[in-house]
């Protein structure tokens, strides 16, 4: 039976009024939430990207995939709030996150607390983003299946009230069989990997090309060699530990699907042109296409 989000947070049904500040979609009375049922009501997959002119690219293409007839502009529904950018496209957001977890979490969050007001049923919550490849070529699509932190370890570390707080760091496993069973077939290679999520994209990654370095080239290789041999790494991204654990937190289905860029088995700097970028990030899009597609049919 499809279910609403229950969240844990004990403190949210004492509050009045909830501002969802950063999206800038005001909740004025969290008692009856019936305008934002009505606008979100309908909502079952919340994809997020970090910029938000591929979220626009994403809802034009959902849209003509999904036959929504609608021939204007979409709208960015918080644009008011001038930090993230959300479409809507029937059933499917499609919300900007930024770079890194601290960002995303924030945007997360808020679309966590959407979703409840909203009375969403059994919404999935999707990444679709770029990534390092290790051990891959430019362009490989990666499903993340355990997300690992800076540490190589399979959790996500938090501070909270002064302690650090540690949860585990795993994306729903029939979500990750669905996208990984969607991207067979295609003139490009979609695999199922574990992922490294870092804080930074330069010493965070290993790269030796940041603004500052104390490693060499040799602890740099050697580094990435043990993501890929001990752990089953395949790409590097900023936001799966986080993302992974807060989803499973509140209990929601969530998934990471990320293409390749570069393999940092091979160099530091993304040297792809443009226009090849632009090709690499539309592989995802092909795959959450289909995956939403199932997903409808076997609930309409
Ligand atoms: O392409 P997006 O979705 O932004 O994701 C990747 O790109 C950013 C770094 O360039 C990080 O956020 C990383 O996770
Ligand atoms: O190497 C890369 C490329 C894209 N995004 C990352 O986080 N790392």
């Amino acid at each position: 039976m499809a279910q609403s989000v229950e969240l844990k947070n004990p403190h949210l049904n004492k509050m009045s009024q909830d501002y969802l500040y950063h999206l800038a979609l005001n909740v004025p009375n969290t008692k009856d939430t019936r305008d934002i049922q009505k606008r979100f009501g309908d909502v079952k997959f919340i994809c997020m990207g970090g910029t938000a002119s591929r979220m626009l690219e994403l809802a034009l293409f959902l849209r003509e995939l999904l036959g929504v007839k609608d021939n204007s502009e979409p709208e960015d529904l918080c644009r008011s709030g001038n930090r993230y950018a959300v479409y809507k496209v029937g059933p499917v957001l499609c919300a900007s996150h930024g770079v890194g977890m601290s960002t995303f979490s924030v945007v997360l969050h808020e679309l966590l607390k959407l979703v409840r007001y909203a009375k969403c049923q059994d919404p999935v919550f999707l990444r679709i983003g770029t990534c390092g490849g290790v051990g891959v070529p430019p362009g490989t699509v990666v499903v993340t299946k355990e997300a690992y932190n800076g540490y190589l370890r399979n959790e996500h570390e938090i501070a909270i009230l002064g302690e650090k707080v540690v949860r585990p760091a795993n994306f729903t496993a029939d979500v990750v069989k669905d996208l990984v069973a969607c991207g067979l077939g295609d003139n490009f290679k979609t695999i199922e990997a574990n992922t490294m999520a870092t804080e930074c994209f330069y010493e965070g990654q290993g790269r030796t090309d940041g603004a500052v370095c104390n490693y060499s080239e040799e602890d740099k290789m050697q580094f990435l060699r043990k993501c890929h041999d001990e752990k089953g790494i395949r790409n590097i991204e900023m936001e799966a530990t986080m993302f992974s654990s807060l989803t499973n937190l509140c209990n929601v289905k969530a998934g990471d699907i990320c293409v390749t860029l570069i393999d940092r088995l091979k160099g530091d700097q993304v040297e792809i042109s443009m226009e090849t970028k632009s090709e690499y990030e539309h592989r995802p899009f092909i795959i959450v296409g289909r995956y939403i597609q199932k997903i409808l049919a076997s609930t309409t």
